[in-house]
């Protein structure tokens, strides 16, 4: 049977509107491939709680957990993934790379120019639309 996770991705706006995207580095599973930032949900915790957590460790900042964007499932070659996103907001700090090979801002008609992780195409194509509107 295939491992099943919940993950949790945040959506890191700027002051114009712009989204945070992280590249997974070649270490890490899925490399390679552009991400929300986050991680899997630890025994015990809230989906909140778990994206506080992983924001300090991956990028060093301090963050509030907001609105709820996006939830769905992915079936991947190896693992079953239950992926939510949240809209943060930086409370205190600015994102420095812990742990991700590169990250780039991107306004969110261009998010579809990187190459995402299948289980974030909903969140992506859910943004996209959002400022089409
Ligand atoms: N963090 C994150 N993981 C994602 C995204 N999309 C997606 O499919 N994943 C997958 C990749 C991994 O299989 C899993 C999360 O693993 P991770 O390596 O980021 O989480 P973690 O730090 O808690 O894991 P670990 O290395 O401590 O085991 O979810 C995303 O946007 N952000």
């Amino acid at each position: 049977m295939k491992k099943e996770f919940d993950v949790v991705g945040a959506v890191i706006k700027d002051k114009s509107g712009k989204i945070f995207c992280a590249l997974r580095s070649e270490n890490m599973t899925l490399p390679n491939l552009w991400e929300f930032p986050g991680g899997k949900i630890e025994k015990g915790e809230q989906a909140e709680e778990s994206l506080v957590r992983e924001i300090w460790e991956e990028l060093g900042c301090r963050v509030k957990v907001k609105n709820h964007i996006c939830s769905n499932t992915h079936e991947y070659e190896m693992v079953i993934v239950h992926f939510s996103t949240f809209e943060v907001e930086i409370l205190e700090g600015q994102p420095v790379l812990h742990e991700h090979a590169s990250s780039i801002w991107l306004a969110p008609q261009n998010l579809k120019s990187l190459v995402w992780a299948e289980a974030d195409i909903p969140t992506v194509e859910l943004l996209m639309r959002e400022t089409k509107k």
